[in-house]
């Protein structure tokens, strides 16, 4: 069975764009392909995005939704084998990935990043164990480790936006009150790996991605001498993979501006907390393409839907 759950998923990237550029032009070219099924979203985190983008790509594609906010409406799950059950878990991930799975034919899950436990992060305890129990097709729309919907909408955007043949991107860290997880920057590098692009990677010592996800690349720590030439900045925070959840930076002088930006042109995933990680005169100075990522949004969840209702058929 095939899920959508890393950038690995993605089989052949370029034929994912060139259907993505087609979806773009003509929103229900696969309006057929999705009918008859259903996709059950479970969101254990906050979405703005995610959740409406998704359920619009599912109706684009002719398929029901239904979304369950599982975070403060269902049951706590337990997701470890031979636990005795008696303290703050009420259902058992055996059972509740093979009920969900009764009801819809594809379930989509968000389930961030406890940012206490690295292995256990990193194993995507969660998202695998619905991969291993529901015994339907998975969509990961952001896991502890991985955000590869929000990282295809990201390569839309750059192909859609791109002057040159071999564009400038930098991925440039920037300063947040709160610990975030490493799952947007993680995709985001490992998918830069997949285009024709220079990546650049920038952030205080310490900050350092996992060397599965950048491929090995060693960080700029100098922003300035990384953003030299950009032609994208990607902004993102992200808390410590090496101290695991730490904030070990809150430095303003990491803080996207215009005039750091220059002729470059802005990226973020959203939300953005505007005059902490990005300045307002970043995003109101239009060279912002945040919007735009968002729109690709619901590109890259047809992209993957039609995926995985095409390669489990
Ligand atoms: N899916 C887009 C980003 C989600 C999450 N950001 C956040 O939780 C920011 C919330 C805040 O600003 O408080 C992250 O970084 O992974
Ligand atoms: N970019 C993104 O995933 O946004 P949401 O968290 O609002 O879904």
């Amino acid at each position: 069975m095939k899920h959508f759950c890393t950038t690995d998923d993605i089989t052949e990237l370029a034929d994912w764009l060139h259907l993505g550029n087609r979806l773009r032009a003509e929103p229900d070219l696969l309006a057929h392909l999705g009918r008859g099924k259903t996709l059950c979203l479970l969101f254990f985190n906050n979405s703005l995005r995610t959740r409406l983008s998704t359920q619009k790509a599912a109706q684009l594609l002719g398929m029901e939704v239904m979304v369950m906010n599982f975070g403060s409406e269902g049951w706590s799950l337990e997701y470890t084998d031979g636990t005795v059950m008696d303290q703050g878990t009420a259902e058992h991930i055996r059972e509740a990935a093979p009920v969900v799975a009764q009801y819809a034919d594809l379930i989509g899950i968000r389930a961030f990043a406890g940012l206490k436990d690295r292995e256990a992060d990193y194993a995507e305890m969660v998202l695998q164990g619905f991969v291993q129990h529901a015994g339907i097709p998975v969509l990961n729309m952001e896991s502890a480790t991985a955000h590869p919907l929000q990282a295809l909408a990201d390569a839309l955007t750059i192909e859609q936006f791109r002057e040159k043949d071999r564009p400038k991107v930098v991925l440039s860290w920037a300063p947040h009150p709160r610990a975030l997880p490493q799952a947007v920057p993680n995709s985001f590098a490992k998918m830069m790996q997949a285009l024709p692009v220079d990546l650049t990677i920038t952030h205080p010592e310490g900050y350092e991605l996992a060397p599965e996800f950048t491929g090995g690349l060693s960080p700029e720590y100098n922003q300035e001498k990384a953003l030299e030439g950009a032609d994208f900045v990607y902004v993102k925070n992200w808390s410590s993979y090496s101290d695991y959840g730490a904030i070990l930076s809150q430095d303003p002088a990491w803080m996207m501006t215009a005039k750091k930006l220059g002729e470059a042109q802005l990226m973020h995933c959203l939300p953005v907390r505007r005059n902490v990680v990005v300045a307002d005169d970043a995003l109101d100075g239009g060279r912002s393409l945040v919007l735009q990522q968002a729109a690709n949004r619901t590109l890259s969840a047809q992209l993957a839907l039609a995926h995985l209702i095409q390669s489990n058929s």
